[in-house]
């Protein structure tokens, strides 16, 4: 990209939120997702945490003021937001600077009070943004409570929405976006009035106290899009989208009304919910180990079984010519790009720092390598395959199963693959542990395309193979073999 061409940059003009999850980090976060550059005048500082405001220290006109002036003297700000402003000096002085610096496609979001009940907007700061700022915007994105102050009624139902849209587009704001999140129901209802037009935004209410920065966010989303070009009403509709997106997955950070999950990081509670029970029944265990250090054959075997319908990818490097770490991290996201190309999950065995750094979705431990405790705590978007060989260690990793994706049982058969395996636990041994636990059993040990069948009959949910792939010289019908087993039981 030219350096004369600039990168699509946006401003929000709002509060410091120390706990990160609302106020202009939140701003900055989701303007991080929509791959815009975000800049900002920072009106005042909160000590915030998830479970309250603690102190609110607004910055001096004088600061503020400097912060307008070194912006607008270097980026050409596409769009920009306001959120907590604090009181009418500040107003004011936000006010002053949109105008004098032409700020176009402003959306205010007219933080007045924060979660916890704290007011983030004096009385008379509410008045000066409605006589002066208000008519300076593009939008106005208020939630119930922020709606009943500037419309002046009281609003419980949808048609009180509409009517409050009205009144706050007559204060000079030619489009408004009443957010009735506040209102009691199932869904959540958002009216848009912009102009003389009108729609009404849908979403399901999410049950949990992990909501805070959500006007933030949208209103971060809202400016982003219209920064991209976007119309307003499809930056507001692809906005939403995102709420209903990311409400329900948020992340665990602190202790009450916790953050929002901005970037939309993967929430492997949710990966897990939505894989079928096709996606991890066929996964190849594979290596340089498996195919005489041909880093060529790898890479092609890969692709032919991800084309063929294997459905999981392990890539698992053992032996004493193991290449070295850089090498396995550049096979490793050679691997990631050829899964993802086929809809395929990547593992990686044993090396949790291989599994991250290459963006695997998993990683497979056996029972001495990380713990699954210390794989959550590290790096809570990957999911867990675990080995499970005996009753004794089924009973030692019970407390384990509920964060784990599958278990790999074995070895079923004899394998001369793995040197250090243990002894033949055989299809008996195979059910024993199938008829304990509910999480997904992949059967691993000496498994081909003759007896899939009898391991899929034994309750397996799905097989791991090595010898069977690189052995084959058929591999199309090999895979083809044990999907049809697969189905079969
Ligand atoms: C699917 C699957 N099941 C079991 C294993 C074995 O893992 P582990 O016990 O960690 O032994 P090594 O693979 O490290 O030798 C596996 N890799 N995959
Ligand atoms: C990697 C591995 N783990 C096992 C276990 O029992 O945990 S058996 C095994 C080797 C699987 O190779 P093949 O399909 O060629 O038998
Ligand atoms: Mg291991």
């Amino acid at each position: 990209m030219s350096e004369k061409r600039q990168y699509p940059t946006v401003l929000t003009i709002a509060g410091s939120d120390s706990g990160g999850g609302a106020g202009l980090q939140a701003d900055m976060k989701t303007m991080q997702a929509f791959e815009v550059f975000s800049t900002c005048v920072v009106v005042g500082l909160t000590a915030q945490n998830t479970l309250g405001v603690q102190g609110a220290y607004p910055a001096d006109e004088s600061v503020v003021r400097a912060q307008f002036e070194s912006i607008m003297a270097d980026f050409e700000i596409r769009a920009a937001k306001t959120g907590a402003l604090f009181d009418e000096r500040r107003v004011k002085e936000v006010a002053k600077n949109v105008s004098r610096y032409k700020i176009k496609n402003l959306v205010v979001d007219p933080v007045m009070v924060a979660k916890g009940g704290a007011p983030l907007l004096d009385e008379d700061g509410v008045r000066t943004m409605k006589e002066d700022l208000l008519k300076r915007a593009l939008l106005v994105t208020p939630n119930i409570p922020e709606a009943e102050l500037l419309s002046g009624m009281s609003i419980g139902n949808l048609e009180e929405m509409k009517k409050a849209a009205s009144k706050i587009q007559a204060l000079g704001v030619p489009n408004v976006l009443v957010k009735g999140g506040h209102l009691a129901g199932e869904k959540v209802y958002n009216f848009a009035l912009l102009g003389s037009e009108t729609f009404v935004l849908t979403g399901e209410k999410v049950n949990t106290a992990r909501k805070h920065g959500t006007g933030d966010t949208l209103s971060a989303a809202i400016i982003s899009l219209l920064a991209k070009g976007c119309s307003l009403k499809s930056a507001i509709i692809a906005a939403n989208d995102y709420m209903n997106a990311i409400l329900p997955q948020p992340l665990f950070t602190g202790h009450g009304h916790g953050s929002l999950n901005h970037g939309l990081w993967k929430n492997p509670e949710k990966v897990r919910e939505s894989l079928t029970g096709e996606s991890l029944s066929r996964q190849l265990v594979i290596g340089l180990g498996n195919v005489q250090y041909d880093e060529q054959k790898l890479l092609g075997l890969v692709e032919e079984a991800c084309q063929a319908g294997m459905t999981v990818v392990q890539y698992r490097e053992k032996g004493e010519k193991r290449v070295d770490f850089e090498k396995r991290l550049e096979i490793a996201r050679k691997l990631k790009g050829l899964c993802a190309a086929y809809g395929v999950l990547l593992f990686i065995d044993d090396d949790v720092d291989l599994a991250i750094l290459s963006k695997a979705d998993g990683v497979h431990v056996g029972q001495d390598d990380t713990s699954v405790e210390a794989i959550v705590e590290r790096a809570p978007e990957l999911l867990i395959g675990l080995s499970i060989s005996t009753m004794q260690e089924l009973e030692k990793s019970k407390k384990d199963l509920a964060q784990i994706t599958y278990i790999g049982v074995g070895p079923v058969y004899e394998t001369t693959t793995k040197t250090d395996a243990k002894p033949a636990i055989g299809l008996e041994g195979l059910k024993a542990i199938k008829n304990q636990v509910k999480v997904p059993v992949i059967a691993i040990g000496g498994i081909n395309e003759e007896n899939a069948v009898a391991v899929y009959s034994a309750g397996a949910d799905g097989l791991a193979v090595i010898s069977a792939i690189t052995n084959s010289d058929h591999l199309i019908e090999t895979v083809k073999k044990l999907i049809k087993h697969g189905e079969a039981t």
